[in-house]
């Protein structure tokens, strides 16, 4: 199947999935000279008070943390939504070292990671899976993560990593709110996207904040003693698990501010 290897990576995609050479396709490299400050973008409302996260997994491609599915579940609304999204997931990517690893790159700035807030719109879908195949099915909160001091939020996650280190590992994840891994200031950029692995559908609205966030090096590298690979197999490093940049095809992107 896909990968992130020299023989399996993104080059490769779009033998099995030739979407991935479609228009609005992710990630994209940001130009702030060419955003769009976009007035009637009202602010991003994030509820996350009611958190049940479940578990923390390695699936083979990245480290997720997913969150069940209730009604009263954590949630986003407003900005370029019209709809409420509901938190399915979140995973992270990375590199191998510091200067790179993030999807999204902003004037070429690449980031030593990327941290994405996956939601659906329970407003206009039964479930995650026919949403994530309609154009406006889901969203994304994207957050760049840069090397500084610890994120004590993010000790909990980074704390557990070691409990999911083969593919196919899953460990228990209670009540795990991740509000706090978002940066202090909400400005964000928002553009019309897709999902960044196979299937690579056409169906991400795109939220991605300006600000980083900073994490200490020692929590970085808990994320590259992960494996792609299961116990027993020879041990491949998860690492370098980023799309690069794809063409923007015309494509606008939204500043929420001026
Ligand atoms: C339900 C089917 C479509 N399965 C989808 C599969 O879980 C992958 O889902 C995803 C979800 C999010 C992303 S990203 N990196 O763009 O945030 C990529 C793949
Ligand atoms: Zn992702």
């Amino acid at each position: 199947c896909w990968g992130y290897g020299e023989d399996d990576g993104p080059f490769f995609w779009h033998k099995g999935y030739p979407i991935a050479q479609g228009n609005r396709q992710s990630p994209i490299n940001i130009v702030t000279s060419e955003t769009v400050y976009d007035s009637s973008l009202s602010p991003l409302i994030v509820s996350y008070e009611h958190c049940t996260s479940i578990s923390i997994s390695n699936n083979g491609c990245s480290v997720a943390v997913e969150y069940a599915d209730t009604e009263q579940g954590p949630v986003i609304e407003g900005g370029p939504l019209s709809d409420a999204y509901r938190l399915k997931q979140f995973h992270f990517h990375w590199g191998h070292k510091d200067y790179h690893g993030s999807e999204h790159t902003v004037d070429g700035k690449t980031y030593a990671s990327e941290l994405h807030l996956v939601h659906w719109n329970t407003s206009k879908y039964q479930t995650f899976r026919e949403a994530a195949a309609a154009s406006d099915g889901l969203a994304v909160l994207g957050v760049f993560l840069e090397a500084g001091e610890e994120h004590q939020g993010l000790l909990k996650i980074t704390d557990a990593l070691n409990m999911v280190k083969f593919k196919g590992r899953t460990a228990d994840l209670k009540e795990f709110n991740p509000k706090c891994l978002l940066p202090k200031n909400l400005k964000y950029w928002t553009y019309p996207g897709s999902l960044t692995t196979p299937p690579l559908h056409e169906s991400v609205i795109w939220i991605v904040f300006e600000e980083p966030i900073e994490v200490a090096k020692k929590q970085m590298e808990k994320f590259r003693m992960l494996l792609f690979s299961q116990e027993e197999e020879d041990e491949k490093f998860m690492e370098n698990n980023f799309r690069p940049p794809q063409p923007l095809k015309g494509r606008q992107v939204c500043a929420s501010y001026n």
